[in-house]
């Protein structure tokens, strides 16, 4: 018999209040958090899912920044699969090490080429995988045996790794393309066979990778496949953005069609979030090339602009054929060119949004939109308490990374989250459930859209364009229902028993197959 002291609303409780008197020692709580799951899987995730705001910012963005970056310092014990390219030849095998085949359903790799906005980090960037599924399971209700964290070892070109005698990947120089690109293949077809019901999730591939195996295997693939930094990143903006815009139009009278967005920082997540953002012209009706013409892009260089020698293959699209003149370089003169409506970073340059770029923002419109999306918290382009003192409270503000409510004159203001975490675990749990072959553009906008619908009066009423945290589950239950319906009207779907069920019983269905922690937290 358990005694009175360990019933397990005290162990609950005993449990938060070790992780509490860790302080501020963020890392400290990371490290006990991972030993929590690892012992106590079903306390862990109790603890995460009633307390949301406080816990996702420690197993996630931003202290798993942190945690990758001593992760060969800081790691215990194991926790998913590593595949190297030592394994080239004989990678089904390795896969079929996994202990729980049967029940695996969802799969975050990573060749920790680009974590977060902190470079390569080889081996490195696994508490990435192991984090994004935490969330897939607390976030949509996954069960936790049918996750699994994947890192690959292609190597590192990062000298810090190479030289660190605990490092804890393969001491050698990242392979070429086309060694790659044999290893992937590889890869891909030995979990079709090993684990034929998984979806694939690409993360944090560096920015031509993500998008040359996002193109490679979506449309072939023997399983589904989508990557979070172009379409999770690109869908979660989105949804902002539709939010923000009606705002922001509402306050200055002018239509949804004429807003301007400027991006700065060209990367992965920075052209698939344009190319998520161009659905928000074209739901109003616009053209594709009159869609495109309403986004700009800035890189290390300044505007990027069509006539410029040796331009990346993935920055050609919204390169601009309307400007001729000498090669705008700054932020601030290209503001005063372009006159943006929304500012977006996508940069990893801390600090880019000065005050003077802030300022001009709020001068031009009379509710500026203003994101700064680079992770983690510590490469933010502007802070939320800046971004409301120098628009004088006006700006309608999102983040990768979290930030605090701000009260400034009185007044408490929330800001936005726009991290992908709001729309993959949806996402992956609806194309899960529907069994789908591919996951495919449409299934991503409506997941998106759906987040978009889910604010309540309530958050509405207080100028949110994000639910809130606590409500992720029930946001991520809406979302899988719409992305199951999409699957359908797309016939990307293989679940029968789904397909004549209407709207509100596929959210019944979403929310019975959820798994909950069995743990009391009251
Ligand atoms: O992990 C996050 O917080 C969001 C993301 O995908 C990234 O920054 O690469
Ligand atoms: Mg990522």
């Amino acid at each position: 018999m358990t005694p009175p002291a360990l019933a397990q609303n005290n162990q609950y409780k005993r449990t938060l209040l070790q992780l509490r008197s860790k302080g501020e020692r963020n890392l400290e709580k990371y490290i006990f958090l991972s030993s929590l799951k690892q012992y106590d899987e079903d306390m862990f995730y109790a603890i995460l899912m009633a307390n949301m705001p406080e816990i996702c910012p420690l197993i996630y963005t931003p202290t798993v920044g942190e945690a990758c970056l001593e992760f060969s310092h800081i790691f215990r014990k194991p926790e998913g699969l590593y595949v190297s390219i030592e394994d080239k030849g004989n990678i089904k095998n390795i896969l079929k090490i996994w202990p729980k085949k049967a029940e695996t359903r969802i799969t975050v790799v990573t060749d920790g080429s680009r974590i977060l906005g902190l470079g390569d980090l080889g081996v490195n960037g696994m508490p990435i995988s192991i984090g994004k599924l935490s969330l897939y399971i607390a976030g949509a209700g996954f069960k936790p045996e049918s996750t699994l964290p994947i890192c690959l070892d292609l190597g590192t070109n990062n000298p810090k790794n190479l030289e660190d005698p605990l490092y804890l990947g393969l001491r050698q120089k990242r392979v070429g393309d086309a060694e790659m690109d044999a290893f992937m293949d590889e890869f891909m077809d030995a979990m079709a066979e090993v684990f034929p019901k998984i979806l694939v999730q690409f993360e944090d591939f560096s920015t031509e990778h993500a998008f040359h195996y996002l193109d490679r295997y979506r449309h072939t693939a023997k399983v589904p496949v989508f990557n979070d930094d172009i379409q999770g990143t690109g869908a979660v903006v989105l949804s902002g953005f539709v939010n923000a815009a009606k705002l922001s139009s509402d306050a200055s009278g002018r239509a949804l069609t004429d807003h301007k967005v400027l991006f700065l920082g060209a990367g992965s997540a920075g052209v698939g979030v344009a190319k998520q953002v161009m659905s928000f012209f074209t739901l109003q009706g616009m053209s594709e090339a009159d869609a495109r013409n309403r986004i700009y892009f800035i890189d290390s260089q300044g505007l990027i602009t069509a006539d410029r020698p040796k331009l990346q293959e993935h920055k050609k699209y919204f390169a601009r054929t309307d400007y001729s003149g000498p090669p705008l370089k700054g932020l601030s003169e290209i503001i005063d060119y372009v006159k943006p409506t929304a500012l977006f970073g996508l940069s990893t340059m801390k600090g880019a949004f000065t005050q003077e770029v802030v300022e001009k923002m709020a001068v031009l419109n009379p509710r500026p939109i203003i994101f700064p999306l680079s992770n983690p918290v510590s490469l933010s382009e502007c802070e939320f308490k800046e971004a409301i003192e120098w628009t004088d409270g006006k700006v309608i503000f999102a983040s990768g990374s979290p930030f605090l409510p701000y009260t400034y004159k009185g007044k408490e203001y929330y800001p936005g989250q726009g991290n992908n975490m709001y729309v993959f675990p949806g996402i992956g749990f609806g194309g899960v459930l529907a069994k789908c072959t591919h996951v495919t553009n449409s299934m991503v906008e409506n997941g998106s859209l759906a987040l978009a619908d889910s604010l309540t009066q309530e958050e509405r009423d207080l100028g949110m364009i994000y639910p809130r945290l606590t409500r992720v589950r029930e946001v991520s239950t809406q979302i899988a229902a719409r992305v199951i319906h999409i699957a359908q009207e797309e016939k990307v779907d293989r679940n029968n028993v789904l397909r004549n069920m209407d709207d509100h019983a596929l959210l019944e269905y979403v929310q019975k197959r959820s798994w909950y922690p069995s743990v009391k937290t009251t």
